[in-house]
């Protein structure tokens, strides 16, 4: 009769986790996965939600955007990815993330976690690193409808990706490998269809039907 763990696996999943001191800081503090399609309102509902109930927002896109415009390498690197419409390397994603749940790890009372996972592997990663969601929100609007609210915000928001060409590539990224991300939560009960082809605000009255359920 063998051992179920070797020694070996276990020293592994301990060093690939958070430390226990972070890991104690972040016990009982909420993390919402908020996936959907690229323009289906997943910002827009997370400032509303940030507004009513005081979670703290951390859109992978935004965290990307930010080291693009620092000018550092690394961005440059992502820039060129971005603009392709193509997913930008999982570690640095997550990183990135990571750095910024912990620094807010003991004054936040949950954590709105935008745009990610973009897929499955993801999502593993993540929960491997720093932990598991306590519920999905999925911003469901129809292809139509993100191709037409992009477009509008593409008019203003000086986004190297709020292009028709981008976007065909970006809608195309969304179905190949961010559905799967719904499916793969589905199994666990966590996952909150939201209706997104309505006004912002009916849009939200639905949000907090399933966030108001949480506590
Ligand atoms: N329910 C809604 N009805 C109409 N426009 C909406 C909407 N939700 C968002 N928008 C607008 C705001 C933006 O200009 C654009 C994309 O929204 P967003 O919040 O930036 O999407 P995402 O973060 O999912 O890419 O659509
Ligand atoms: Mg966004």
């Amino acid at each position: 009769m063998g051992h179920c763990f070797s020694h070996d696996s276990i020293k592994t999943n301990e060093e690939q986790g958070l430390p226990k001191a972070d890991a104690e800081k972040l016990k009982g503090v909420k993390i919402i996965f908020v996936v959907g399609g690229p323009g289906s309102g997943k910002g827009t509902q997370c400032e509303k939600i940030v507004e009513k109930y005081g979670f703290t927002h951390l859109s992978s896109g935004d965290l990307l955007r930010e080291e693009v415009r620092s000018g550092s390498e690394r961005g440059k690197t992502l820039s060129e990815i971005m603009e392709k419409g193509e997913l930008v390397p999982l570690d640095t994603v997550l990183d990135m993330l990571k750095e910024a749940i912990l620094a807010k790890a003991e004054t936040s009372k949950g954590f709105l976690i935008d745009g990610y996972p973009r897929e499955v592997a993801q999502g593993e990663a993540f929960e491997k690193k720093i932990g598991s969601p306590t519920l999905l929100l999925y911003i469901d609007a129809g292809s139509e409808t993100m191709v037409e609210r992009l477009l509008k915000r593409g008019e203003t928001s000086g986004r190297v990706d709020d292009n028709e060409e981008t976007i065909k590539s970006r809608l195309k990224t969304y179905y190949s490998a961010t559905e799967p991300v719904i499916k793969f939560y589905e199994g666990r009960g966590i996952v909150r269809r939201i209706n997104a082809e309505g006004s912002v605000e009916s849009v939200f009255e639905e949000v907090c039907t399933h966030l108001d359920a949480l506590n």
